[in-house]
């Protein structure tokens, strides 16, 4: 065992490592994501970093991430590095590492500097963006792209943040939330992100990212029409949640079929 790695990372590397030989020996295998790639979203800045990096603005609106600033020491360097980092309360507080543990996602929203020394390394600080309460579920299966809406944290106004100290968790929200696309919303909360806006960032992330099988979490700062932000992207997330789910998870695996049938046929010809 190499120093610095955990059993499990060790366990990782193994797989990692079998997985690639028996690609190498089945050209005919095909592997619909990379395990490299998909180590790439359980961390949470490196998760991000892609969406930041793309900096995608066009006519139907701006996509970034909220400002954020990860914390790998101890707690005692957090309201000195907010400072320098020039972040804004309230903080959203997440585990560095998106591993699927139940640890991974508890996360807590922080009103004031003296709280944050509660806090418990690694993590990652991210600016709360007020967004009206919902949040907008974007499903990739390749090509494919499905939208749902679900009720996420409510605002938190400037009066509130003057009133309130402390570090509060927060249970599962986006995952366990129910859908919010029958419920009465203002219609500037609720309105779907522009179609080709999504279709812009989910071709760059496919790319960016190297995956063909994620979600990710988007929010409308609220009282604007066009300022989205990625806050979270789920490798291989609950499915079985997205419309037409069977449909479209039919057609990307025979889309991978017959794409691959098309580079045999090619193949055999020379
Ligand atoms: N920067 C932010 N601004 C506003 N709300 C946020 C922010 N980050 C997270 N939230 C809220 O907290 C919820 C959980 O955050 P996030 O999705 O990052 O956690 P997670 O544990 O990865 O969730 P999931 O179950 O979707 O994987 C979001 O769905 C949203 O409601
Ligand atoms: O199963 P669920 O429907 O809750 O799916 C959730 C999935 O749990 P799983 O572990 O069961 O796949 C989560 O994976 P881990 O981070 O915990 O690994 C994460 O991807 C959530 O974002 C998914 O919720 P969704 O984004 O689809 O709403
Ligand atoms: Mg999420
Ligand atoms: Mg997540």
């Amino acid at each position: 065992m190499s120093l610095g790695t955990s059993p499990a990372q060790q366990i990782g590397k193994e797989w990692r490592r079998i997985l690639e030989e028996y690609r190498l020996g089945h050209p005919d295998v095909t592997v619909l994501d990379p395990p490299d790639a998909i180590l790439h979203l359980r961390n949470r800045q490196s998760m991000l970093q892609c969406v930041a990096d793309m900096n995608l603005s066009d006519s139907y609106g701006r996509v970034g991430v909220p400002k954020q600033l990860v914390i790998k020491r101890d707690a005692s360097s957090i309201p000195e590095a907010v400072n320098e980092a020039g972040l804004r309360l309230p903080l959203v507080a997440k585990p560095l590492v998106a591993d699927g543990s139940a640890k991974s996602h508890e996360l807590s929203l922080a009103y004031d500097q003296n709280s944050l020394l509660k806090l418990e390394p690694p993590l990652v600080l991210q600016e709360f963006v007020n967004h009206g309460g919902v949040l907008f579920k974007v499903y990739i299966v390749g090509e494919a792209i499905r939208v749902v809406r679900r009720f996420s944290l409510p605002d938190v106004s400037r009066r509130e943040l003057s009133k309130s100290a402390g570090v509060f968790r927060f249970p599962r929200v986006s995952c366990a939330a129910a859908s919010a696309d029958d419920a009465d919303l203002d219609p500037n909360i609720a309105e779907l992100p522009p179609r080709p806006l999504l279709e812009r960032l989910a071709k760059e992330l496919r790319r960016g990212l190297g995956l063909r099988l994620f979600n990710l979490d988007i929010i409308r700062e609220h009282g604007t029409r066009d300022r989205f932000y990625v806050i979270d992207i789920n490798y291989f997330p609950g499915y079985g949640k997205m419309p037409e789910y069977e449909h479209v998870f039919t057609d990307f695996l025979l889309s991978i079929m017959q794409s691959q049938c098309k580079k045999r046929a090619l193949a055999d010809q020379y």
